[in-house]
């Protein structure tokens, strides 16, 4: 059974009269920040100058180099893209870490492949929220949280875990259940959840349907509708009561095409893969490539980026999305700036 934390587990006391480096300011550094400082703890900012830096100025924060702002932090949570995380560690966290402090990680990436490899006398702790940036900070504005993982790696205060709670209390995390983990299970899970089902397979699962249907001759348009716009609204009949509260919601016609297709769509084949995207994960295979693919300039990164920006379900899609003024804008905004 998982060990889970709500609210009456943890103490924001254990935050109190200590600041907090949140370093970097994009999607879970904007999200954290202002999560924390409205629930009272003290928060600066760790940056270099750009448009990030402007941005959490803008949201009234005291902004430093992460140097300048590692010195005057007891905790220090690493919130810049995993892979740039090494080098600032050690060129502009490591030597200013104070004895005692936290250093704070929301996926275990660098930990677990040993590309970070901290001091003994630091606290060593995972917050992992299971959600996007954007969504953090939104439903933490709506009186709610999404859910998070807690990890200790390192407890050299004796206190990490109590810290590390109540850093997800301070994000909103304990309204929804923070589940205790590792720092390898939070890296090999997060890592094959985005891969296999969140992003690579759904991504892919939609662009098939969205061709299959186009090349046999239907409307884009409809193709768009059918297999990215809905999924939105049948994932919330997940989210909110799992399979059984989406396949209630549906007609028996498409409960009984769910039995019968779906397994042939997802079958053996893509099981086999699933699990051979998670072996790549366990051995270090992905890490390294995605590690040599940085060092090298990204070439595959940016070739593929173009590659899925053009495709006709985007283009369809960004004008049909023009007359929903309904959607939430926020998080496209602020990554497509
Ligand atoms: N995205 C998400 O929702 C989730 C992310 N995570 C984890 O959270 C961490 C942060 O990811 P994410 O929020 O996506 O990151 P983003 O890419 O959204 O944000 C990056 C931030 O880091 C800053 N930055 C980049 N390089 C440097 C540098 N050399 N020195 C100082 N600041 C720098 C950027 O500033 P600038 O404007 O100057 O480029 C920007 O503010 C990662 O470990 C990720 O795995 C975990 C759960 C979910
Ligand atoms: C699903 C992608 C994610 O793991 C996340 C938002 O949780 C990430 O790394 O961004
Ligand atoms: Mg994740
Ligand atoms: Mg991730």
């Amino acid at each position: 059974m998982a060990k889970k934390f709500y609210e009456k587990d943890a103490d924001l006391g254990y935050l109190k009269g200590k600041t907090v480096a949140v370093v970097g300011y994009g999607s879970q550094g904007h999200a954290q920040a202002q999560n924390l400082r409205e629930s009272g703890v003290e928060v600066i900012v760790g940056l270099r100058k750009g448009k990030s830096w402007e941005q959490a100025e803008k949201d009234g924060f005291a902004v430093y180099t992460v140097d300048q702002a590692v010195k005057r932090a007891d905790v220090v949570q690493l919130l810049m893209p995993d892979e740039v995380q090494a080098k600032v560690y050690r060129e502009q966290v490591r030597p200013h870490l104070k004895s005692g402090a936290a250093l704070f990680f929301s996926h275990g990436f660098n930990i677990h492949f040993g590309q970070i490899v901290p001091p003994e006398d630091v606290d060593v702790v995972l917050v992992a929220p299971k959600g996007p940036g954007h969504l953090v900070r939104r439903v933490y504005e709506e009186g709610f949280g999404v859910p998070g993982l807690i990890a200790v790696h390192q407890d050299a205060t004796g206190q990490a875990k109590e810290l590390g709670l109540a850093y997800a209390k301070g994000i909103g995390a304990t309204r929804a259940g923070v589940i205790e983990t590792t720092f390898k299970e939070e890296t090999e899970t997060d890592l094959f959840g985005e891969q296999a089902v969140l992003c690579g397979g759904v991504s892919e699962l939609v662009k098939a349907g969205f061709e299959t249907l186009t090349e046999a001759g239907y409307q884009p348009e409809i193709a768009y509708f059918e297999c990215l716009h809905e999924l939105k609204l049948i994932v919330d009949l997940m989210y909110e009561g799992g399979l059984k509260g989406m396949r209630y919601s549906i007609s028996d016609t498409a409960e009984f095409g769910d039995y019968v297709s779906g397994k042939r769509v997802i079958g053996e084949a893509s099981r086999e893969a699933m699990k051979q995207v998670l072996k790549e994960i366990q051995d270090g295979t992905f890490a390294n490539r995605w590690i040599r693919e940085n060092e090298e300039g990204r070439p595959e990164f940016n070739r593929i980026a173009e590659e899925e920006k053009a495709h006709s379900l985007e283009t369809t899609g960004e004008e049909l999305r023009k007359t929903m003024a309904w959607i939430n804008k926020g998080a496209k905004e602020s990554v497509t700036q």
